[in-house]
């Protein structure tokens, strides 16, 4: 009798997942989702990797799942500590021999496998492609062959087609014991978490949401204007707002791609259609590249031989946080992330460009920033995004700075973004001066 542990992380949901289907093939299954208590307390960033959107969104995608996994006569055990405890005594209590997981991209998690796989040498440990268009092993991604740039890289994979996305499972493996859940949080959760509420209506986490909206999207005529809006700063219509589904893994970009193909064959393909794929290969290319790059992703100097120059500036770096700089576009870009936990892409670039040029700041207090507020966190994409912008990563022309006036005038011609989420932005000035602080004579 064969026992199997399917670990999920960012891949909660049922259809397009060939972890779960991996898994399956066991004669017992054993399914959990480990809160990791280190999510919820401050780092060497000051700041919790855990946010309070991020926290609904993901609280909404289990319960769907633990739903379709009931469904299937299964069950979905949420644990709460630190996930190589919890694994382990899984693992010893049940007698794994396997343990199922999406692929790991993050230094905090491939070392709770490589903790299991030394407290557990016959564990045979299973990681499975589930976040990517395509496998590992279809084409070349060593870091050499990455840090070329994307253009590169998405020549390479133009020339291939996208895997047919998996069913949903009918059925599966039995649990070899039914646990009663407990539903109560444990108090190291600060008590904001535990009020968080339903929050805004605007993203509801789980796969059902998830296929809902990616239906509405694409039945609407959207895909076809999307490059010409994409770059928008406000308003639900101006890109797909598929991240937060793509992050928590309640969709797979193979599922997005199939319904795209439908829709060019529907409503015609044009070169705004084609653009969606062109940004999923950008995620994609972040992912890669991530996996690559290792621990260098968190590095000052990323991929560079030395690290920019930068500094820490707490008020400066309070002030860009809560949106009070002497750049109201800026501010109301921080409003907005905070007020909603997400911001479009040309936002989090201005962001970003000021955080790094104007304020002059070590770029990965932003990034920290960015984690714990972004409702569609993924590490790859936001610290690959933030090493971009900060000239350590693969840009090619070494860095963003954008000009912050130019930027208003050209996205926010009418004022209408920075009135409606930073109204009354105190004219302040970046650091305060006071002349105590100054030697006398
Ligand atoms: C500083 C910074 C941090 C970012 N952090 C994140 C993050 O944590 N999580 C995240 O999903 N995206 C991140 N992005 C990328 C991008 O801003 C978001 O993916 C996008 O705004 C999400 O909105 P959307 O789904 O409507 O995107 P759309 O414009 O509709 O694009 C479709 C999909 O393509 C992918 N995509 C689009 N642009 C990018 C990009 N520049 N890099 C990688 N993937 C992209 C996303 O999966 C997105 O859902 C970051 C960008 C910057 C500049």
């Amino acid at each position: 009798m064969t026992t199997s542990l399917y670990w999920l992380t960012s891949d909660l949901r049922l259809d397009d997942n060939p972890a779960l289907v991996r898994a399956a093939q066991a004669d017992s299954l054993i399914c959990v989702y480990c809160i990791d208590q280190r999510w919820f307390k401050p780092h060497r960033y000051h700041v919790s990797s855990m946010g309070t959107h991020r926290w609904r969104f993901l609280r909404q995608s289990l319960d769907t799942m633990a739903e379709q996994l009931r469904i299937r006569g299964q069950f979905l055990q949420i644990r709460y500590g630190l996930p190589e405890q919890q694994l382990a005594e899984l693992i010893r209590r049940h007698k794994v021999q396997r343990l199922i997981c999406s692929r790991q991209i993050a230094s905090d998690e491939l070392r709770i496998l490589k903790f299991l796989s030394q407290h557990f040498p016959e564990l045979i440990i299973e990681q499975v492609d589930t976040a990517t268009l395509f496998d590992t092993g279809s084409f070349d991604i060593s870091l050499e062959t990455l840090r070329k740039g994307f253009t590169p890289y998405r020549k390479q994979v133009e020339t291939l087609s996208v895997p047919e996305p998996l069913q949903a499972p009918g059925s599966l493996p039995r649990a070899p014991l039914q646990v009663v859940p407990d539903q109560s949080l444990p108090d190291w959760i600060p008590k904001r978490y535990q009020q968080s509420g339903s929050g805004s209506a605007d993203f509801i986490g789980g796969e059902n949401a998830a296929s809902e909206h990616l239906e509405a999207y694409f039945n609407s005529d959207l895909p076809s204007d999307y490059k010409n809006v994409r770059d928008q700063l406000d308003d639900w219509e101006n890109s797909s707002r598929l991240s937060p589904w793509l992050a928590a893994g309640c969709l797979s970009p193979r599922r997005i791609t199939k319904r795209l193909l439908r829709y060019e064959q529907q409503k015609g393909a044009n070169e705004s259609s084609y653009w969606l794929y062109f940004e999923l290969l950008w995620r994609e290319y972040f992912h890669w590249l991530a996996l690559a790059q290792k621990d260098s992703l968190f590095q000052l100097k990323g991929l560079r031989s030395r690290p920019p120059h930068a500094c820490l500036h707490p008020e400066r770096y309070r002030k860009w946080c809560h949106g009070n700089t002497p750049w109201p576009l800026v501010n109301a870009c921080m409003r907005q992330l905070q007020a909603t936990g997400y911001l479009s892409n040309r936002g989090r670039q201005i962001a970003a460009s000021c955080f790094v040029n104007e304020l002059g700041m070590d770029w990965r207090y932003g990034a920290a920033w960015f984690e714990h507020m972004l409702i569609d966190f993924d590490v790859a994409s936001n610290w690959g995004n933030w090493q971009y912008i900060a000239g350590v990563g693969v840009d090619p022309r070494g860095g963003r700075h954008f000009d912050l006036a130019a930027q208003a005038s050209k996205f926010d011609v009418d004022g209408m973004y920075v009135r409606r989420w930073a109204p009354h932005t105190p004219d302040s000035a970046l650091d305060s001066v006071d002349a105590a602080d100054w030697p006398i004579g």
